[in-house]
């Protein structure tokens, strides 16, 4: 049944969800997209026990499951449990001691079941996978963990050393989408490991047969090499600020900052600038110093006098300015939300103050009670404005992306009628 086709890679779907309920629905789904696989996720297994693995079995009994129990000690008994639940592949984690996998391995051969290495912070990997291939494990997984693909790791380069040096069949796992299910077939890998961009997909059937089609057919997909500035800011492009703040744990949100349009995205790098009460000199000069893509951030600090209007903003949008944001107020309302800029602040007025010149551009500024330092990512939209520490910015945009994928997947449900305190799980998840 856990057989691996050379010429036809497996596509094995982790179930990182944790309702039983809803990982049998979304199986169903992906089996139908071209899953090949069904792995019940570490975090499913912790919600749920290994009752999980039972319902599984008895929902899809001919499909090969994966318990992704990431074994650390107990081998023999763990794995013992694992196959009389009803798996077929039990994951222990590489870095376990060499005992644990020994017995894991002696426990599968008596259980008939098969044992999967997941070299996750495995230290020397591609040694390891020698190891682990000698203490007799079936298969080995190359995996970059989720909060190390936050991170920016990816497993693909060791994956490439790691098919040359051992003989038994290599999965690969880690945030991959179809074009890196293909770059990693193509390099040889054997089984395709995908959580995220399948599981949390609002069409999962249609995410699931994405990825059939780039592992059938390689050549085919393209993948573009971009700089990570433009990776950051193409995913934000697609994220709102309530995900981006969820991802930050509920940091990042300017206070009493508001669109002075609606319906307009802003994603840019900050100049900042430090003013005073309706001085409007440094506001205006950061015109000049600001890029293609970035946005004037400004702290003025009062709501009676403006330092920002209408001229101001369309010699902005000549410089390809991708926004404003001033902890003060603004005039000329209607000339800006006529020239479209994406404009944010507190309020608005119709008094002008002085250009007197007192303040600072690019110094570290605290704007709607948020520091904001040059470089950082601002995000405007409906809902407000978030700041992204430019040293996290890659770690929170893919969270982000993370968090808007689970809520694809939570609308979809309520779509199909559920209520959202039942897709939340809410009575079960109440904090005890
Ligand atoms: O084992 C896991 C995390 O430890 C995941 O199941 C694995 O990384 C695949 O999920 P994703 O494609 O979302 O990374």
């Amino acid at each position: 049944m856990s057989k691996v086709d050379p010429n036809k890679p497996i596509i094995q779907v982790a179930l990182d969800i944790l309702e039983t309920d809803r990982a049998i629905q979304i199986a169903k789904e992906s089996l139908e997209g071209g899953a090949d696989w069904l792995e019940a996720g570490t975090p499913l297994i912790k919600s749920e026990g290994m009752d999980v693995i039972r319902k599984l079995r008895e929902a899809f009994p001919d499909k090969t499951i994966i318990a992704d129990m990431k074994i650390t000690d107990t081998g023999a008994m763990e794995v013992e449990m694992g196959a009389k639940a009803g798996a077929d592949i039990i994951v222990v984690l590489a870095s376990a001691d060499d005992s644990t996998i020994l017995e894991s391995v002696r426990a599968a051969r008596k259980y008939g079941v098969k044992i999967m290495a997941d070299l996750i912070s495995a230290n020397e990997p591609v040694f390891r996978s020698m190891e682990v291939e000698k203490l007799g494990v079936d298969y080995i997984n190359v995996h970059a963990g989720i909060d190390q693909q936050m991170e920016g790791h990816d497993s693909l380069s060791i994956m490439k050393e790691v098919v040359r040096k051992v003989n038994i069949p290599v999965a690969i796992a880690g945030g991959l989408d179809a074009a890196s299910c293909a770059e990693a077939v193509s390099a040889g890998a054997d089984i395709v490991i995908v959580g995220g961009n399948i599981v949390r997909s609002s069409n999962v059937t249609a995410s699931a047969k994405t990825i059939r089609g780039s592992v059938d057919s390689p050549s085919t997909v393209r993948s573009m090499k971009v700089s990570k500035d433009e990776e950051i800011r193409a995913i934000l492009e697609t994220v709102s600020t309530s995900n981006i703040s969820d991802a930050m744990h509920r940091k990042g949100a300017m206070q009493d900052i508001f669109p002075m349009r609606e319906g307009k995205k802003m994603v840019g790098t900050a100049v900042t600038v430090q003013t005073f009460k309706g001085d409007w000199a440094k506001a205006v000069e950061a015109i000049d110093e600001a890029k293609e893509g970035d946005v004037i951030v400004i702290y003025n600090g009062s709501r009676h006098v403006a330092p920002w209007g209408g001229l101001a903003t369309l010699s902005c949008l000549n410089k390809g300015v991708a926004g404003v944001v001033i902890d003060g107020a603004v005039r000329d309302i209607d000339e800006i939300r006529k020239i479209g800029l994406p404009v944010f602040a507190t309020c608005h007025v119709p008094n002008a103050g002085e250009p007197k010149g007192f303040g600072e551009i690019n110094s570290e500024i605290v704007c709607g009670n948020q520091t904001v330092n040059p470089g950082d990512y601002i995000v405007g939209d409906d809902s407000g404005v978030v700041v992204i520490p430019k040293e996290r910015a890659y770690e929170i945009s893919r969270r982000a992306k993370e968090v808007e994928k689970t809520e694809q997947r939570l609308f979809e449900e309520i779509r199909r009628g559920a209520t959202l305190s039942e897709v939340m799980k809410l009575k079960k998840w109440e904090k005890h």
